[in-house]
C-alpha cells in the first residue's frame, strides 16, 4: 500500500499493492495500523456503496456539523473523484483535486474531515463504495455547486445528471464551512 498525499494536507491517493494469482487477485482495502502510520488515524463508522450510471454527477457533499472523512473506491467501472477543502484556516482553502478512481486502477482517495466530497461517472455504470468517520446526518448535509465558478472544477463530462439537491447546489462565496481545523 502506497500513501501519495495530496496538494491538500490530509488528503490522501491511496495505491494497493495487488496479489495476483491463478486464482484472480488480493489485496488489502483498509489496514488501520498502516493507515495510521501514514497519518491517517481514521475510525470508520458507517460504509456506502452507490451504483450511477454514465454521466452521473453526485455531490459536492459535506456536513456542517459531524464532518465525514472518507475513504473512496470505485469497484466497478470509473468515476472521477474530487475532494474540496473548506477548512478556512488551511491554505489550501477553496482548492480541489481529483483523481481518477478505477475498478482498473484499484486506487483509493481518503478525503479528510473538512472538505466536501463528490464525483462524475466516467463510464457506463459505476459502483462505489465508501468507508466514513461519522454518520450520516442530513440536517447538517450541505451541498456545495458542482460548476461554481469560484471552484474551477475541471470535469470530465458535459450536463451531468444530477438529483434535485445537487441541483439547488450552493456557490462557496455563501456556503458555511469550517472555521477551524482543530474542531475537525
Ligand atoms: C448519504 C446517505 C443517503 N441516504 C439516503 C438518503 C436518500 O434517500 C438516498 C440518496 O441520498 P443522496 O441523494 O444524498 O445520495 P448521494 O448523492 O449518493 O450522497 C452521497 O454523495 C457522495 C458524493 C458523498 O460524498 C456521500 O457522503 C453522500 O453525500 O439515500 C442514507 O440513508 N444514508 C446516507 O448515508
Amino acid at each position: 500500500m502506497e500513501f501519495r498525499e495530496t496538494a491538500l494536507s490530509g488528503m490522501y491517493l491511496i495505491l494497493p499493492r495487488v496479489f495476483e494469482d491463478p486464482r484472480g487477485f488480493f489485496m488489502e482495502t483498509y489496514h488501520q495500523a498502516k493507515f495510521a502510520a501514514a497519518g491517517i488515524p481514521a475510525d470508520f463508522v458507517q460504509d456506502n456503496h452507490s451504483r450511477s450510471g454514465r454521466g452521473t454527477l453526485r455531490g459536492l457533499h459535506y456536513q456542517i456539523q459531524h464532518a465525514q472523512g472518507k475513504l473512496v473506491r470505485c469497484v466497478r467501472g470509473e468515476i472521477y473523484d474530487v475532494g474540496v477543502d473548506l477548512r478556512r484556516d488551511s491554505p489550501t482553502f477553496g482548492q480541489s483535486v481529483g483523481e481518477i478512481l478505477s475498478e482498473e486502477n484499484k486506487r483509493q482517495l481518503y478525503v479528510p474531515p473538512g472538505f466536501a466530497h463528490g464525483f462524475c461517472v466516467v463510464s457506463e455504470i459505476a459502483e462505489v463504495t465508501y468507508k466514513c468517520t461519522d454518520l450520516y446526518h442530513p440536517e447538517y448535509e450541505r451541498s456545495l455547486l458542482w460548476n461554481d465558478p469560484q471552484l474551477g472544477l475541471e470535469w470530465p463530462i458535459k450536463d451531468p445528471t444530477l438529483s434535485p439537491k445537487d441541483e439547488a447546489g450552493i456557490l462557496l462565496a455563501d456556503a458555511e464551512c469550517y472555521e477551524s481545523s482543530s474542531d475537525l
